[in-house]
């Protein structure tokens, strides 16, 4: 660092501080030896000063390394989030543009170009910094495809912020670890060429630089071969101190890249199967013209939804009607795999890209769901339906502090200003019975337990009164005490606020002590629904009764679902 500061001030001060003008020639000290002659680290063969030529070149050389790094980063990175955050079309191009840029020979390149056209030293390091960008944009293509589907983004999707803040802030705060470090490298590597290319003599001969010092005590090897030593340590320190740089920076960064979760990798593999020739989303549903009314706060009707397999659809979710009213709270139960999770996201947007919706239709207060872009459902999320998650921790953006990421949400959703969303953002952490709301605002995430993580994500949930909250398995991950109040302050928000709720969960404990009425999923479709009272005292299903009988039993709901045909038999 003190290395690299010192050549950037050099660089900046060079001809305030040159002892000699570089170019000047006395014949007499031809050849000098360092520390004996008025040239402090000697002459060289045409009786220069070599710490005036050193000190000359260094603006040039550094100028150089920043002109490649911020090209190839600011390229590399725009195009490599981009790519990676959209998918699709917009990925398979970038990919082929920056597939034939890799292909290009940068170094031969510019030795022709020098040649023939004689091009300048920025415009030769604009040139190569292009060519260098590909390394960043693999990266940060393959980095933004593991971070977009983390819970947190997700998390900032439903809030409504728009794809642009989500990609600027939240993705690329998550992988700027990497980009920084191999920046690092890439500057060290600009130093080389640039040197390299001096040392060829393509560059500017009338100037000095360390490249074509290195050239001259090359040429005077067998005379004075310490002429060698000034620019060959210049240069190495510099681009070792770069090396160094980078190598701290990743220290200080570990752990600041977020692994792809399983779902997330579970994802990629089902996008690849996409990318080998299946199909996008079935335009058959929903799509975005205006629906006639119904009562209904959220209305889901015949939705049907399936995941491409090998060369046959496995549907997951088989046809599911239901309704949530204003005020209701309805529990979605079932065993895991039962389709819970597919349902919840279907309404909120959140399927995977490599799910087809079959058909049906979702309507929220009357207006469709299903088919509406990102933009469009972004107006509906967060002010009208919000969504508290299964793993609170995961869902906060580590980067950040978790006041700014609840101000954040509230500030796209409502005309609020800074201060106001501010002052909101603490009623809401006071309201979910966080006992220091200002403490907690400016914690990270990892400062908070796992219980008050998942009272930040209600209170950034519920802080523009959304008509309808889905929660999917809100207390899953949550210790038993946390968990009971976790349902507590559920039920006095959801009583206060006159919300509409949607609650998934495996646990009909949960349902008894929370929901209003209650649908039983298995397979992909409802088996039994009903008023909580009636389902949890006269179950119909067979199914209902094994879950009914593992509650009873106080040990885990079974897994294990009854047959088709003993169900088919009650
Ligand atoms: N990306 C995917 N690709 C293929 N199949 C998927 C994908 N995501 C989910 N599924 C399948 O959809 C079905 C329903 O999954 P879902 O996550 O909705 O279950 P769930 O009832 O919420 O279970 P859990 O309680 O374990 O979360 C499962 O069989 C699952 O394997």
């Amino acid at each position: 660092m003190i290395i690299l500061t010192l050549a950037a001030v050099v660089a900046v001060i060079e001809p305030w501080i040159l002892p000699f003008p570089p170019e000047r020639v006395q014949i007499q000290l031809t050849n000098a030896a360092p520390f004996t002659t008025e040239y402090l680290l000697g002459g060289d063969k045409f009786g220069r000063d070599i710490l005036s030529e050193l000190i000359a070149g260094t603006r040039d050389a550094i100028l150089a390394s920043l002109i490649l790094t911020s090209i190839a980063v600011g390229l590399g990175t725009a195009f490599g989030l981009v790519a990676g955050y959209f998918g699709g079309i917009i990925d398979t191009v970038c990919t082929w543009v920056f597939g034939v840029l890799i292909a290009v020979p940068g170094i031969i390149l510019l030795i022709a170009l020098y040649t023939l056209i004689d091009i300048s030293m920025p415009v030769a390091m604009a040139a190569l910094g292009v060519l260098s960008s590909t390394g960043i944009f693999y990266l940060v293509r393959s980095l933004t495809r593991n971070v977009r589907n983390e819970p947190y983004v997700d998390a900032a999707r439903v809030s409504g912020l728009s794809n642009l803040r989500i990609v600027g802030r939240h993705v690329l705060l998550a992988i700027r670890g990497p980009i920084v470090i191999l920046a690092a490298f890439l500057a060290g590597g600009a130093l080389a060429v640039s040197a390299g290319l001096d040392f060829l003599g393509l560059g500017d001969s009338s100037k000095a630089s360390w490249g074509s010092i290195l050239n001259d005590a090359f040429g005077n090897y067998y005379i004075a071969p310490w002429q060698l030593i000034w620019p060959g340590l210049t240069l190495g320190l510099v681009m070792a101190s770069f090396v160094i740089l980078g190598n701290a920076m990743r220290d200080a960064m570990e752990g600041t890249y977020i692994k792809p979760s399983a779902r997330a990798r579970r994802r990629e593999v089902a996008e690849a199967l996409r990318h080998a020739g299946i199909r996008e989303q079935d335009r058959e549903a929903g799509g975005s013209a205006p629906t006639e009314r119904s009562d209904a706060l959220l209305d889901v009707s015949d939705l049907r939804v399936g995941y491409r397999n090998g060369d046959s659809l496995r549907s997951v979710i088989r046809g599911v009607s239901f309704q949530v009213r204003t005020g209701e709270v309805l529990g979605l139960v079932g065993e895991s795999g039962s389709g819970k999770t597919q349902t919840v996201f279907s309404a909120l947007g959140l399927l995977p890209e490599s799910a087809i919706v079959i058909g049906g239709s979702i309507r929220l207060d009357g207006h469709e769901l299903l088919g509406r872009s990102e933009r469009e459902l972004s107006r509906f999320r967060g002010a009208q339906m919000a969504y508290v998650p299964q793993e609170p921790m995961s869902n906060l953006d580590p980067s950040f502090r978790v006041g700014p990421q609840i101000v954040e949400g509230i500030r796209v959703q409502t005309d609020l200003g800074r201060r106001e969303a501010t002052s909101l953002a603490l009623d809401m952490l006071e309201k979910v019975g966080i006992r220091d709301p200002r403490r907690t605002f400016r914690s990270y995430p990892h400062e908070i337990s796992g219980g008050m993580a998942q009272r930040v994500l209600i209170a950034a949930a519920i802080a523009c009164k959304p008509k309808l909250l889905i929660a999917d398995e809100p207390t899953t991950a949550l210790d038993v005490t946390v968990q009971a109040e976790v349902l507590d302050l559920l039920r006095d928000l959801q009583q206060e606020f006159r919300m509409g709720v949607l609650i998934v969960t495996h646990n009909l404990g949960v349902v008894a002590d929370l929901c209003d009425r209650v649908i039983v999923m298995r397979e992909g479709e409802i088996v039994e629904t009903g008023d909580v009272g009636d389902v949890l005292k006269r179950p119909s299903h067979e199914y209902t009764k094994t879950l009914l009988d593992s509650l009873l039993d106080e040990a885990e709901p079974k897994t294990e679902s009854p047959s088709r045909e003993e169900s088919a038999r009650v």
